[in-house]
């Protein structure tokens, strides 16, 4: 009999090489599997200054058409040392026939993303289909993510943000490295 407390008896799989096998429709998304990490610029009209920024990206499956995607950032002072937790966010990526990509993302800032977009060539491009917020949350209009793989094991990440009256413009970018 399955005792909880040994383990889940259906691990997340990392790497498209260990178990699970992957689905076949994730085969645009393979190279994203893993834990990245890495340190990003970020800036917004409304405020004051720009920003330095690390990140950790992790990318995982069960052996069903879906990525499991969860990133948590926290702010760098100017000596690159760390300040204080930042943006998270989880959810997950449908993969659909022609890398065709189905997204929802929730933040603990009271943002609900549904986002679609597409993965082929090691890019993925999603961008907002439907925004939901929390009766408290900031005014959220709109955002594009693009992910590029620019080797193996490098990821670049740049992030466009529609928010507090402003349009969709530059919010983020990051370069990240596999399990680095
Ligand atoms: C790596 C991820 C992210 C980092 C490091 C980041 C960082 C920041 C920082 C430092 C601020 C200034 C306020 C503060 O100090 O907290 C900010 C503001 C904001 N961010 Fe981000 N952010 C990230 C992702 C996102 C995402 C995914 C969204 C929306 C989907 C978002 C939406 C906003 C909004 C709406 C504001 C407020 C702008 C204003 O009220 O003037 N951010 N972000």
């Amino acid at each position: 009999m399955f005792d909880p407390a040994s383990g889940h008896p259906f691990p997340d799989g990392h790497r498209p090489d260990e178990a699970p096998a992957p689905h076949p429709l994730l085969a645009p998304v393979l190279g994203l599997l893993g834990t990245w990490h890495g340190r990003g610029r970020g800036e917004y009209p409304t405020l004051e200054a720009d920003f330095s920024y690390a990140q950790e990206v992790t990318f995982s499956h069960d052996g069903r058409p879906f990525l499991h995607y969860e990133a948590r950032a926290w702010l760098l002072d100017a000596d690159g040392a760390p300040l204080r937790p930042s943006a998270r966010e989880s959810g997950w990526w449908r993969l659909q026939e022609d890398g065709r990509v189905e997204a929802l993302i929730t933040q603990p800032t009271g943002i609900a993303e549904i986002a679609v977009g597409r993965a082929a060539d090691g890019t993925v491009e999603i961008a907002t289909h439907e925004v939901a917020r929390t009766p408290t949350a900031k005014e959220v209009d709109a955002t594009r993510r693009r992910y590029t793989l620019t080797d193996a094991d490098a990821l670049d990440f740049a992030h466009d943000l529609a928010a507090v009256g402003q349009p969709l413009q530059h919010h983020l970018s990051a370069q990240l490295r596999r399990g680095a």
